[in-house]
This record gives structure tokens, sequence and C-alpha cells, in this order.
């Protein structure tokens, strides 16, 4: 069962529509079956499933408020890209692309879809693959727990070219990461603590420029 004093704090936190409620409450469901047998979420984080995974998801809602097409890379279980398709699903003519080379993530994220009703589609391919043959220009990238900040920057480069802002969700380490990806990269960012608490933060990137092509190799 999921602890409803931690769900209360989560939407206390980051308040939803009821219909929206009523569809994060069908992905934690569908999500705690799913995780008996396949890993989606750290064991260890279930019991504040809410507040930890949820409502860290929600909070990149205020800082795109104005995007309508969405593409979060490397979706896992879902988090953010199902969290946010949910809340999409109320507005009109939103959507998220979500984008996961596991057959068996890609395959919970489609059921999570159905059975949410959530504004996403689910594409089962590598990131490269997906960015590449992306025509249609995207509002906003989103990625969390997938890769050093300069290899998020390779993967989303063409995607904030072409008018994405790039919202990376954080943990500690990012000073050290933006240290990093300034070798390769001139971004243009900033640094968002996160309003769930802890050490995490939100690196939005409304600018992307290679420094130097030969550097660049490993970046992506
Ligand atoms: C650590 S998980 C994080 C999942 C989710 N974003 C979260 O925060 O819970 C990273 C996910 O990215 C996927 N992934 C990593 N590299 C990828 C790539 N090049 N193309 C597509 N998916 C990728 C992995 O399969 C994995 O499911």
């Amino acid at each position: 069962m999921p602890d409803p004093a931690d769900k209360a704090a989560a939407l206390a936190l980051m308040p939803v529509s009821r219909e929206t409620q009523a569809r994060l409450e069908a992905y934690v469901d569908l999500l705690r079956q799913w995780q008996a047998v396949t890993n989606l979420v750290a064991p260890s984080t279930l019991p504040t499933l809410w507040t930890r995974h949820i409502a860290d998801s929600l909070q990149l809602l205020d800082l795109a408020p104005n995007a309508k097409t969405f593409a979060d890379l490397g979706s896992g279980g879902g988090f953010p890209g199902i969290v946010l398709a949910c809340v999409l699903a109320d507005r009109p003519g939103a959507r998220i692309d979500l984008v996961e080379r596991n057959a068996k993530k890609a395959a919970f994220l489609r059921e999570a879809l159905r059975i949410t009703g959530g504004a996403g589609e689910v594409h089962h391919r590598d990131i490269v693959d997906y960015v590449d043959s992306c025509t249609d220009p995207v509002d906003c990238v989103t990625a969390r727990a997938l890769a050093p900040l300069h290899q998020l920057l390779g993967f989303a480069e063409p995607l904030v070219r072409n008018g994405a802002k790039a919202l990376f969700l954080k943990g500690q380490d990012v000073e050290s990461e933006l240290t990093e990806a300034t070798k390769y990269w001139t971004i243009k960012s900033a640094l968002h603590p996160s309003r769930t608490g802890g050490d995490g933060c939100v690196v939005e990137v409304t600018g992307i420029v290679r420094r130097n092509i030969a550097a660049t190799g490993g970046a992506r």
C-alpha cells in the first residue's frame, strides 16, 4: 500500500486536477504490480514514491508552462515521462514522446499510457535514433537519472537547436557535472533547486553550442 501521508505531502507540494490525480493513482498501482517482477525503481524508494518520484517529476511543469510537446529521454519506469503524460492529458493538443530502448520497460510504459489515458507515445528505440529522426520540433526535452550532463547535452543538442528547452533532473553532483560539461559545450543554463527537498536540482538549458568538434567525440 502506498503511504497516504507521502501521497498527501506530494500533492500538497504539487497540486494537480482531480482527473490527473486519478491517472497518477492508476499509474502507481500498475508500477507497484510490475515492480514485483521488473525493477522499475529502487525498492528502497517505494515507501516515498509520491514525494520522491511523482512530485519530483511534476515540478518540471512550472519551468515550461507554455510547452505543449515534450520528449522524455530514457523514460525507464516513467519518471518524469508518464507523470507528465498524465498531466498533459488535461491540455488539448499537448503530448509527450517517451524514449526507451529496454523492451520490458517500453512495454510497461505502453501499458501505463493505456490504463491512465496519458497523452503520450512510446518510442522503443535508442535516443540518438529518435533525436536524429525527430522531424517535428519539441518544446521541451526532459531526462532524469539517464547520463552525466555532458552526455545529456549531446543527446539534446539537436532538439535545443530547433527551439526546445531542456530540463534535466539532477542530484547533488551537479556542479562537477557542469564543470565537466563546459569542457565540451558552451551552454545557456539556469539551476533551480529541487522543490521536493534534498540536494537535487533542475538544470534548465536553453542554448547548447559545441565547443570543439574533436573534443566532443565522447559526449554523445
Ligand atoms: C536509470 S534509468 C532512469 C529511468 C527514469 N528516467 C527514472 O528517473 O526513473 C535510465 C533509463 O534510460 C534508458 N536508456 C539509457 N540509455 C538509453 C539510450 N541510449 N536510448 C534509449 N534509452 C536509454 C535505460 O534503458 C533506462 O531505462
